[in-house]
């Protein structure tokens, strides 16, 4: 059973269409990948996905019990300790008090934060630890299911590497499902068990590909030529490096 379904939504700002029949689904413990052009609606629909925009047209079923958001900026509160950060959605689901710290070690280890990192405040992090620290306050209440929205997209290529690895592991461990919004394929391939394309107007998910075997066991140099297949011999993947297709005359 889904833990995730859109049925044909449609959404549009100030009246221009952004979004149009989107249908997908989410399994439990299915990393699913969207990726497609920028500005083709990916942030939009899980902004909609997620409950935060409410869409013009529609239907959402959410089978899953709590969710989190990774978004590309990592949000912290600069006022906050990384401790603090993390452990902010404990005090929101009034999780009980003297079980907060544990749960704050555990989520912050599980994103691979050193002890000694947990009294700093967000200033005196490296980008990298800023993103595990989000990492860690999505994971503190643990999530079934978690919307990834382009998370590492400012990250350098061996930093991101080593986050997509803490993802898929995370997954695996605290068996979430993911909608993984991103536009860089090998994350797609990478990370994910099933990879949608969005239509680069939005109309539509155009298609999908499953690559072969399961995120973490995939060999590198299999994804590296997975992503030039589909670029070069798969027509879904035709527009994924437009820039915006609705501003092209
Ligand atoms: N709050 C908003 N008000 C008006 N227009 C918006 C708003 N949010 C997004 N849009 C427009 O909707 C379209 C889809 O934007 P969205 O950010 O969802 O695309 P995206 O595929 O996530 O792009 P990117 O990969 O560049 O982040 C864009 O043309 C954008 O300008």
């Amino acid at each position: 059973m889904s833990l995730l379904e859109l049925n044909r939504i449609g959404h549009s700002f100030f009246g221009r269409t952004v979004l149009e029949g989107i249908t997908l689904s989410v399994a439990r413990q299915e990393i699913v990948a969207l990726v497609g052009p920028s500005g083709s609606g990916k942030s939009t629909l899980a902004h909609i996905a997620a409950g935060l925009v409410e869409p013009r047209e529609g239907r959402i079923l959410r089978r899953y019990h709590r969710h989190a958001m990774i978004f590309q900026d990592p949000r912290l509160m600069p006022w906050a300790t990384a401790a603090g950060n993390i452990g902010f959605p404990l005090r929101l689901s009034r999780a009980p008090r003297r079980m907060r710290g544990q749960m704050i070690t555990d989520a912050a280890l599980r994103a691979g934060l050193l002890p000694e990192d947990m009294e700093k405040y967000p200033s005196e992090l490296s980008g990298g630890m800023r993103q595990r620290a989000a990492i860690a306050r999505a994971l503190v209440t643990n999530p079934d299911f978690i919307y990834f929205d382009e998370p590492f997209t400012a990250l350098d290529v061996a930093l991101k590497r080593r986050m997509q690895d803490l993802v898929i592991e995370a997954a695996a461990t605290a068996s979430f499902a993911a909608l993984f919004i991103t536009h860089d394929l090998l994350e797609a391939i990478r990370i994910s068990h099933r990879i949608l394309v969005l239509d680069p107007n939005g109309r539509g998910v155009a298609g999908e590909q499953i690559p072969p075997g399961s995120p973490g066991s995939r060999d590198e140099n299999a994804i590296f030529a997975l992503r030039q297949h589909y670029l070069t011999a798969d027509p879904l993947f035709a527009h994924i490096h437009d820039i915006d297709e609705r501003l092209r005359p």
